[in-house]
């Protein structure tokens, strides 16, 4: 059976989706855009702030699901300019330990929603 996370510390889906669902012992965690779900607005100061909230929000849907960052066993990152990546790599290493860092893409796209320049979605282990 599908079981359903939400959490008020995340942002609110932008489209017809959940934060995150779960099944068979594995939580998929949709993309997380760089809205602040404190004030609604979206961070944009730079792309490492843009990345540190997109972590953030993960962090905060992975607790709902009783999951931290050591239990993501993948992560997908879009990027709309890959001259961002060292950047968002400088980022998202702060969350995860190096030797048990989950697998990885990182792609970069024509275009995202809302026009961020970064989205990550995981999937975890609960
Ligand atoms: C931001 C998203 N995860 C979406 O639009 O699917």
């Amino acid at each position: 059976m599908k079981k359903i996370f939400q959490t008020v510390n995340a942002p609110a889906p932008v489209g017809p989706y959940n934060q995150a669902v779960a099944i068979n012992g594995i939580l998929y965690v949709s993309g997380q855009i760089a809205i602040d779900p404190k004030t609604g607005s979206f961070v944009t100061e730079d792309i490492q702030a843009e990345t540190n909230q997109v972590m953030k929000n993960i962090k905060a849907i992975l607790l709902e699901a009783g999951a931290t960052f050591e239990n993501v066993v993948k992560a997908s990152i879009f990027l709309a300019n890959m001259d961002d990546f060292a950047d968002v790599n400088k980022v998202y290493a702060t969350y995860f330990n190096e030797m048990t860092a989950p697998a990885r893409e990182c792609v970069e796209v024509s275009k995202l929603p809302k026009n961020v320049s970064v989205e990550i979605s995981v999937i975890a282990h609960i």
